[in-house]
């Protein structure tokens, strides 16, 4: 069998070809009614298919929360399946946000779920929390450099509630954010041109006193609905502006339901990344 191409090797050329945005699919039911349609099964598969279709020939990431298509049970997954593999046919990466963290038995388990490439639901990558300790994520961190696939760990959220977990302190002085960053780095190290493990730092922080330099990428939600900008990136990640993937949801969703409007919302995001990171 070939050894996959690491995820972190194929972000990186994404980000170079395509823009460092993530856009992300998240099928509010209020964003479902703003579009003209019903909350109900039909309403999230004409959403999701329409955003599909207008961005993933052209995003470096399409991100869907899986809550909102969970929502729907079992139908609802079917569509976040043929989503996940919409998105990757059409060559955007997908990174499915699904924010599961558990002992690392079940961890296991979610690992086959979404790490696995014999999985419906096999994704280029899948936030983690690693609330229940860095080594319980072992599992998927191990089942992601089996199948070339990437994991982002929660580091510094972009809610405020984050900062109460996050910057509490370690034996050794370290906020829990830095302990999260630097298992990353070690984990990503020696790897090119960028590691696949990477971490989620909001985009709403404003500046950081955090050590981003993890060889990996630095998912940055929170611009547009969450009020930060693309102009507030370089303040917040200075030397590592090369590998930030910046996320936007809301922003861009609420451009729909027409297909040239999520795509220049998109396009001008795009845009005014590369100049706020250049
Ligand atoms: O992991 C995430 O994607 C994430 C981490 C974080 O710290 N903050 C955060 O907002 N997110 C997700 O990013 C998206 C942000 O959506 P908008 O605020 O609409 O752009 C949602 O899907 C959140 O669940």
């Amino acid at each position: 069998m070939t050894t996959p191409e690491p995820f972190g090797t194929r972000l990186r050329h994404a980000m170079d070809t395509r823009g460092a945005l993530c856009a992300g699919i998240d099928p509010h039911a209020a964003l479902l009614r703003e579009w003209g349609l019903n909350d109900d099964l039909a309403g999230l598969e004409r959403f999701t298919r329409t955003v599909v279709e207008a961005l993933a020939d052209r995003v470096a990431v399409l991100k869907p929360q899986s809550a909102f298509f969970e929502r729907f049970g079992s139908r609802g997954l079917a569509v976040l399946e043929r989503a996940v593999a919409d998105a990757r046919a059409a060559g955007a990466l997908v990174l499915l946000d699904a924010k599961r963290g558990d002992i690392g038995s079940t961890m296991a388990a979610y690992a086959a779920t979404y790490l696995d490439p014999a999985s419906p639901l096999f994704s280029d990558a899948v936030t983690v929390s690693p609330y229940l300790g860095y080594g319980s994520l072992r599992p998927a961190l191990d089942a992601a450099a089996a199948s070339g696939a990437g994991v982002f760990v929660l580091a510094l959220t972009s809610n405020p509630e984050g900062a109460e977990v996050q910057g509490a302190r370690a034996a050794d002085g370290r906020s829990l954010a830095q302990v999260m960053l630097d298992h990353l780095a070690a984990e990503n190290a020696g790897a090119s041109p960028l590691g696949s493990y990477g971490a989620v730092v909001g985009a709403t922080l404003g500046h950081t006193e955090a050590d981003l330099a993890i060889n990996g990428p630095l998912l940055a939600p929170g611009i547009g609905a969450q009020g930060a900008t693309p102009a507030d990136l370089p303040a917040l990640f200075g030397e590592q502006a090369r590998n930030v993937v910046p996320s936007v949801s809301r922003g861009i969703l609420r451009a729909g339901p027409s297909p040239a409007g999520l795509r220049e919302t998109a396009e001008r995001l795009t845009d005014e990344i590369r100049t706020a990171l250049a």
